[in-house]
C-alpha cells in the first residue's frame, strides 16, 4: 500500500487517475475511457471500493481486470485497502461502447478498404498446402510487432486454421454487441475461423459463407488502428482470394513457395490470379530453402533450388511489374517447434538463420510506406478526344 507522508485520505481524482492507467486487456484502451468504471467510494480510513463494469458476464478477463485495478489503486498515496466489485454492462451501455469504438464509422464497413486507410494489408497466398504459408504469416506478424508495429492477423485458411496455435493465441473472443474482440499473443491481434467452430470440427463451408465470414472478420472485429494486417489465405486459387480482392482491393499479395519445381509452378498460378483481380504482388518468399547439415553445416537442398526465383520471374512476366524475391528461409527444426508451442522463431530465436531471414522480410514489409502506388484512386480516366 502506498504511504502518504501527510496521512491524508486519497481524493477521487487521484483514484480515477490511477484507474486511467488500467487498460482493458482486450480493447487495449483505458477502462475510464470505455465507461467501465461504475463507481469509486473512498472511506475516511483510506479504504477504496471500486466497481467495474465488465462488457459481458463471464468475461474471461475478469481476474486480470481485478488484479490490474487493485495494483493501480494500491499505488495511490493514502490508500489503505482496495476492494474491487464487478458488474456487467447493460445492453444500452454495450451499444454505446460498440458505437464509440467504431468511432462513428458505419456498422459493417471495412476500415482497411476506406480511402485514406494507412493500414498495409498483405494477403499471404501459396499454390500448394504445407509450404509454410501460415508459419511465414505468423513469424512476419510477430517480428513486425516486436519492431513496434501494431499488427493483426486474419486466419482465413478455412481448412487448416493453425494460426492461433502458432501464435499462442487460443481461446474464444468476447463479443460486445456486434463487435468481436480479437485475442492477442506475441503482440499480435488474431482472429480465426477456428475460434468459432466447435472443437476441431472440419469446416465444410462454401464460397458465399466464406465470403461472409471474411467480411465479418474485417468489419466486425475491433482491430483498432493497425499498421499492418496479414491475411493467411487457404492454399490454391479458391474463392477466398476473390473475396479478398472484392473486400480489400488494396490488399497486396505475398506468395510463399518452396524451391521445388512443382510447388513453384502452382505458386505462380496462385499468384497470377492477382492479374485478374488487379492486385499488386509485393513479392515472393521461398521457404524450406535448404537445410544446414547438423554435422557439417553444409546446406542440403532437400526441396531443390530456385523455386522462389522462378516464381518471381514468372509473375514479373505475367503482371508486367517487377516482383522481387523478398527472402529465403531455411529448414529449421526450431521454426517447427515454435509453431507447435506458440513461440514464433523470429522472436524466440531472432538470430537463428530462419529467425533472421524472417525478420529481414518483416523489416522490408513493415518498413514500407503506403504510397499512392498501391491504392485505388477511385477515378476513371477521361476518354481521349
Ligand atoms: N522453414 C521451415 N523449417 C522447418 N519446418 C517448417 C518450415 N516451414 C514450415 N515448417 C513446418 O511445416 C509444416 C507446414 O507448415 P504450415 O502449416 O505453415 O504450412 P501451410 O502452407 O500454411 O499449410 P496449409 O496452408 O496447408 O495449412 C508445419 O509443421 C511447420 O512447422
Amino acid at each position: 500500500m502506498a504511504t502518504d507522508p501527510a496521512g491524508s485520505t486519497p481524493t477521487e481524482d487521484a483514484v480515477r487517475a490511477a484507474l486511467a492507467t488500467v487498460n482493458d486487456p482486450e480493447i487495449h484502451q483505458p477502462i475510464t475511457d470505455l465507461g467501465m468504471v461504475k463507481s469509486v467510494d473512498i472511506g475516511a480510513d483510506g479504504s477504496v471500493d471500486v466497481t467495474v463494469y465488465l462488457t459481458v458476464s463471464g468475461c474471461p478477463m475478469r481476474d486480470t481486470i481485478t488484479t490490474n485495478v487493485t495494483a493501480a489503486v494500491e499505488r495511490v498515496p493514502g490508500v489503505t485497502s482496495v476492494r474491487v466489485a464487478l458488474d456487467v454492462m447493460s445492453d444500452e451501455q454495450r451499444r454505446e461502447l460498440a458505437s464509440s469504438l467504431r468511432g462513428g464509422q458505419a456498422e459493417r464497413e471495412i476500415p482497411f478498404a476506406q480511402p485514406g486507410s494507412l493500414t498495409r494489408v498483405y494477403a499471404v497466398a501459396s499454390g500448394k498446402g504445407g509450404v509454410g504459408k501460415s508459419s511465414v504469416t505468423v513469424n512476419l506478424a510477430a517480428a513486425m510487432a516486436a519492431d513496434g508495429l501494431k499488427v493483426g492477423v486474419v486466419d482465413a485458411d478455412i481448412y487448416g486454421h493453425s494460426v492461433p496455435r502458432m501464435l499462442g493465441a487460443e481461446g474464444r473472443p468476447t463479443q460486445v454487441e456486434n463487435m468481436i474482440m480479437p485475442p492477442s499473443a506475441n503482440g499480435v491481434k488474431v482472429i480465426s475461423i477456428g475460434m468459432f467452430t466447435p472443437g476441431n470440427a472440419p469446416v465444410v463451408w462454401r464460397g458465399p459463407m466464406l465470403h461472409r465470414a471474411l467480411q465479418q472478420f474485417l468489419a466486425d472485429v475491433y482491430w483498432g488502428d493497425l499498421d499492418v494486417l496479414l491475411l493467411d489465405l487457404p492454399p490454391g486459387t479458391g474463392d477466398i482470394a476473390i473475396s479478398v480482392a472484392q473486400l480489400v482491393p488494396n490488399a497486396e499479395i505475398l506468395v510463399v513457395t518452396t524451391p521445388q519445381q512443382a510447388a513453384a509452378e502452382v505458386a505462380e498460378r496462385a499468384g497470377s490470379i492477382a492479374v485478374q483481380t488487379h492486385q499488386k504482388i509485393v513479392g515472393v518468399v521461398e521457404n524450406m530453402a535448404g537445410m544446414p547439415c547438423p554435422h557439417c553445416d553444409e546446406i542440403v537442398d532437400v526441396f531443390g533450388t530456385g523455386g522462389g526465383e522462378r516464381v518471381a520471374e514468372g509473375l514479373t512476366r505475367t503482371t508486367g511489374a517487377t516482383v522481387p524475391v523478398l527472402g529465403q528461409i531455411p529448414i529449421d527444426v526450431r521454426l517447427r517447434e515454435g509453431g507447435d508451442d506458440g513461440r514464433p522463431v523470429a522472436v524466440s530465436h531472432p538470430d537463428s538463420p530462419a529467425g533472421a531471414a524472417l525478420r529481414a522480410i518483416a523489416g522490408k514489409l513493415g518498413g514500407r510506406q503506403r504510397g499512392l502506388a498501391g491504392m485505388s484512386l477511385g477515378i476513371t480516366p477521361r476518354n481521349k478526344f
